[in-house]
């Protein structure tokens, strides 16, 4: 984005500006060159004063209690759940459109659920809840790569297993992982005492993210599920997972059985795969290649390898992607909606 004196170019809000999710928003609004008239950086009462730079011009972060929502056209909401339900209806009341990182109104049948690549039609109007979700940082490139095997083959069914970073839980995940890590290397004797992860994340991987449903599984595994549903517009898609925290810093990773109504050809799937909007397939030259979120090196890409066909069964495969849950978990994807929002004038 760039600062203009167009009449026609938003005045944008960032809520949770000083958050993991925030800072990525800034990060990539200085990378892309979309066009805005005014910015606003909204956080809580405790960053409220402090400073920071969009585009090389400071802003103070003001306190979201004391803001007016009257003075933008489009708000960014990633300061948590709790905070979207306390502030979106204030700032959609305002006139603001929101689009909304958590999982407030994702399931709200008001609320269009988009991936850009996916279901970008579904901002052709403004919404009736005036609010456009983002969806989970696990769902988001999952279903960019289910779009295209759906449209090729059908899918039966799909099985993952979610291998998810510290950063899903913000600046406070990543700090705790890695002071955990450093004490528990140091005195390993002692327990560290964790607020974010419980048993502690260092040194280990904990087969459950977000709370526990009475169903057994956890409300981002649900999500996974309910969220696919949604963008795909397929109500009765056969999506399973089972969500895992790792110990790694940024990045999450997902293995991926796809279940297909018809035959697979590797050499097909991966044409398939690497002709999707934004998506870089690793092992097309050789099966030996794949991602990491440790190298992976376009943070706006998702990256797939270990494309294997199920050699007892050629309508059955796995791959391996890897997407950065900060940028196309969250800001890339909500900075993507809004360029669709001002290319479609529906803001
Ligand atoms: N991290 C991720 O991978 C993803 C995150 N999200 C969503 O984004 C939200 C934020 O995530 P993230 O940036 O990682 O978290 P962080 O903890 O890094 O940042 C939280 C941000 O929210 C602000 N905030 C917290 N409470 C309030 C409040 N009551 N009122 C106003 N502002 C508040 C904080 O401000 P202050 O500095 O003043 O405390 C900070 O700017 C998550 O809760 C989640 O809903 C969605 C997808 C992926
Ligand atoms: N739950 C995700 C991050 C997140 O905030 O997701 P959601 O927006 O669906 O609550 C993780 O911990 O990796």
């Amino acid at each position: 984005m760039t600062l203009v004196t167009d009449p026609k170019a938003p005045r944008v809000a960032i809520v949770g500006a000083t958050g993991a999710v925030g800072n990525t928003l800034i990060g990539l609004i200085e990378q892309r060159g979309l066009r805005y008239r005014d910015m606003k950086l909204v956080a809580s009462a405790r960053s409220a004063g402090t400073e920071l730079t969009v585009d090389g011009v400071a802003y103070p972060v003001q306190a979201v209690d004391e803001f007016d929502f009257s003075t933008v056209d489009l708000a960014f909401f990633s300061a948590g759940t709790e905070a979207s339900e306390q502030w979106v209806p204030k700032a959609t009341a305002a006139g603001a459109v929101v689009i909304d990182n958590t999982i407030a109104y994702r399931m709200d049948p008001d609320t269009p659920l988009v991936v850009p690549q996916v279901n970008a039609h579904e901002l052709d109007r403004r919404p009736k809840s005036g609010v456009i979700a983002n969806p989970n940082c696990s769902t988001i490139p999952l279903v960019r790569l289910l779009k295209g095997v759906e449209e090729r083959w059908g899918i039966r069914q799909a099985v993952v297993s979610t291998y998810q970073a510290a950063s899903g839980l913000g600046h406070p995940g990543v700090d705790e992982l890695r002071d955990a890590s450093r004490a528990t290397l140091e005195h390993p004797e002692e327990a560290y005492p964790n607020k974010e992860f419980t048993p502690s994340l260092a040194f280990n991987v904990i087969p459950k993210i977000d709370r526990f449903l009475d169903t057994g599984f956890t409300l981002e595994e649900q999500k996974m599920l309910q969220e696919s549903r949604k963008i795909l517009g397929i109500p009765h898609l056969d999506v399973t997972t089972t969500c895992v925290r790792v110990p790694v810093v940024n990045g999450h990773s997902e293995a991926v059985w796809i279940e297909t109504q018809g035959v697979v050809d590797r050499t097909e799937l991966v044409e398939v795969l690497a002709a999707l909007p934004e998506v870089t397939v690793h092992d097309r030259e050789s099966p030996r290649e794949f991602p990491t979120p440790a190298t992976i090196d376009d943070p706006n890409q998702v990256h797939v390898g270990r494309v294997r066909v199920n050699p007892n069964n050629p309508r059955a495969f796995w791959l391996w992607l890897v997407a950065d849950n900060l940028t196309i978990g969250a800001a890339l994807n909500a900075i993507q909606i809004a360029e669709e929002l001002i290319a479609r004038e529906t803001l």
